[in-house]
């Protein structure tokens, strides 16, 4: 390992937050005190940066949060963190403090004020933190297949009752411009009709046609249920439900599921990837490394430049949409 490059190193989670981002921060503190460094939880995220919210982490501050949701660090937004002068008074507190390395749990946008910030001369590194799997250069993000479970379970028990009733039911997932929760909830549901952002033209009207067309033919087919699974970023739920009744005569009913499927108690997937994402991050610090992404990809825990990281686009699977299309038929 040599000498760590590094002496004290901060720690934050920033934006919406996801399950298992306690175990990403739990790993972040206990490798970097036995890697000998100093480690400096921040807490709301950039919040705490810029109000000096930090505390001293020991292993104990992190005792019984592997299996529990939410951050024991706290999350926020922070507008002024967009700012120069904000990014500005936030390399200036990690200097005031000692931080020379900084570890942001959080999304693509937290990963830009990171980016900021190693612009800066603070060593980052980025752990990709957010239910919506939206990060291109990861095929894992921490929290998905947490909340991937949840609402398939809160999926499972909006058939039951729409099957009873003979209803249509459209349920809305989380991904404020990402289908990908959409989509594995309504391939693992067997969900009639998947909406999600990324195939969606903008026209309403003619994806409303499409639905009633398919639930009017799965009607004649003798189908006794119609799930469709809608993605935030598609929206309009409680509208679409009153139109494709007022088209059809069948009951139809919206439920969003909202923030339900941000919290709970992370799968095991999520408890070990996210460890052995903070352990890496810090072992990246150690080695000097700064605007690092840490991912997975190709079966491997991996670390990619984060300009190039952030710039790149991330596509739906062409394939598993059009199994997923093909298996709800
Ligand atoms: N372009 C940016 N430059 C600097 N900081 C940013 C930028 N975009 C977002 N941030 C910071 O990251 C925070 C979280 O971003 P957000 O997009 O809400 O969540 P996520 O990181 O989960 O995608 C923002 O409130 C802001 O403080
Ligand atoms: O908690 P809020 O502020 O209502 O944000 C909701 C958004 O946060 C998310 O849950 C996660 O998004 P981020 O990871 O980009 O923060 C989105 O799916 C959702 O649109
Ligand atoms: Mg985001």
């Amino acid at each position: 390992m040599g000498t760590p490059k590094v002496r004290t190193i901060g720690v934050l989670t920033s934006g919406g937050d996801a399950p298992a981002m306690n175990a990403a921060t739990r790993a972040v503190v206990r490798v970097g005190l036995e890697r000998g460094l100093n480690v400096k939880g921040i807490r709301k995220g950039y919040n705490g940066l810029l109000n000096e919210d930090i505390i001293d982490l020991t292993s104990r501050h992190t005792a019984d949060s592997i299996s529990r949701g939410g951050t024991i660090l706290f999350t926020a937004r922070c507008d002024e963190f967009k700012t120069p002068e904000g990014q500005k008074r936030g390399a200036e507190v990690c200097r005031e403090q000692g931080i020379d390395g900084l570890v942001v749990i959080g999304g693509d946008g937290s990963f830009q004020g990171a980016q900021r910030l190693a612009e800066l001369g603070i060593n980052t590194i980025g752990i990709p933190g957010t239910i919506d799997l939206d990060i291109a250069c990861t095929e894992y993000t921490i929290g998905f297949d947490t909340a991937v479970n949840t609402a398939m379970e809160a999926i499972d028990k909006i058939r039951d009752t729409s099957t009873s009733h003979e209803r249509c039911s459209i349920v809305e997932v989380m991904g404020r411009g990402a289908g990908y929760i959409a989509l594995w909830c309504g391939m693992a549901t067997g969900a009639e009709d998947i909406l999600i952002p990324e195939s969606f033209d903008g026209n309403m009207p003619k994806l409303e046609q499409q639905i009633i067309e398919h639930l009017l033919r799965n009607r004649a087919l003798g189908k006794t249920h119609h799930m469709i699974i809608n993605a935030e970023g598609v929206g309009h739920s409680y509208g679409m439900a009153k139109r494709i009744e007022a088209a059809t005569g069948i009951e139809t009913r919206a439920t969003i599921l909202g923030h339900m499927q941000r919290g709970g108690s992370p799968t095991a997937k999520d408890r070990v990837y996210a460890s052995m994402m903070g352990a890496y991050a810090v072992d990246l610090l150690c080695a000097g490394k700064s605007n690092r992404i840490v991912g997975y990809q190709n079966g491997k825990f991996m670390d990619i430049d984060m300009d190039e990281g952030l710039a790149m686009e991330k596509h739906v699977d062409d394939y598993q949409l059009q199994i997923a299309h093909l298996l709800g038929k």
